[in-house]
């Protein structure tokens, strides 16, 4: 069952009138599991926030379940369709209060409510020690493990991820893709993560879009990427691309 779909969507700039995504149309299913690619600047962070309407396409449409996300009202959306930040926030909460406010916000009740904390904690491997504590003790790698946790706790139907496993060491890194992996599997989450690692969506992910420019360049299943020329090709646009910003007067 298509569940995103992208049809000729283009965003310009809220400042000047640089084209920031161009043309794009794709669509993804219930449970996929897809690995959003490109140079840096390529539009990754921009594509994400347009499914979590924190802005909205200047030209083309966006569905979500058949429907235009810009007849649905924002809150409840943003309930199935979560979008985790590079850099989240717990705003001024302890982890705890962090973790506890999506479930009273469905109206958990208490008990159950702390037996889905737990499980999200061991699954995550979050230590119990961390939960008195607020943002400022801890490093963003903590953090994207609590906000992930805290986003898994509202069961989304779709997980927008930037960049989460950037500030992880190697085995946590590893360890989060292999529970989103069986999330998409066995919950049908669909799953669209923006990552620089092509090592860790290499073993996970099961289709891969290339951006660049704000262009979908490429849109490959699993079987058919080759993912030394696929890093070969980011890393040779990005040498580009810095080469031009040096040479410019
Ligand atoms: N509100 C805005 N107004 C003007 N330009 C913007 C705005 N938001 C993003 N941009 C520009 O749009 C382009 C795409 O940015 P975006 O953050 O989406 O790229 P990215 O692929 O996520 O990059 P990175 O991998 O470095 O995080 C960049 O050139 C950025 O400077």
């Amino acid at each position: 069952m298509t569940q995103l779909r992208f049809e000729q969507v283009s965003l310009q700039a809220t400042v000047g009138n640089a084209q920031i995504l161009q043309d794009l149309s794709f669509s993804i299913a219930a449970g996929e599991f897809v690995g959003l690619v490109g140079p840096s600047g390529a539009g990754k962070t921009s594509l994400l926030r347009l499914i979590n309407r924190l802005s909205d396409p200047s030209q083309g449409c966006i569905y979500f379940a058949g429907q235009d996300l810009r007849q649905l009202p924002v809150v409840p959306l943003r309930r199935q369709i979560v979008l985790l930040a590079q850099e989240p926030k717990l705003l001024d909460m302890t982890v705890e209060a962090a973790l506890q406010y999506p479930l009273q916000l469905r109206n958990v009740e208490r008990s159950q409510a702390e037996s889905h904390i737990q499980t999200w904690l061991e699954r995550l491997q979050i230590p119990q020690s961390w939960l008195p504590r607020t943002e400022l003790a801890l490093s963003v790698g903590q953090r994207q493990r609590v906000a992930l946790a805290r986003a898994l706790l509202l069961e989304p139907q779709v997980l927008l991820l930037d960049e989460p496993t950037s500030a992880l060491d190697a085995g946590n890194g590893t360890r989060l893709m292999e529970l989103l992996k069986s999330l998409a599997e066995e919950k049908q989450v669909t799953i669209l993560m923006a990552n620089h690692q092509l090592n860790l969506l290499q073993n996970t992910c099961s289709r891969v879009l290339y951006l660049q420019q704000g262009r979908l360049v490429q849109d490959l299943p699993q079987g058919s990427i080759d993912w030394t020329q696929l890093h070969q090709a980011i890393l040779q646009t990005e040498q580009q691309e810095a080469q031009a910003w040096q040479t410019e007067p």
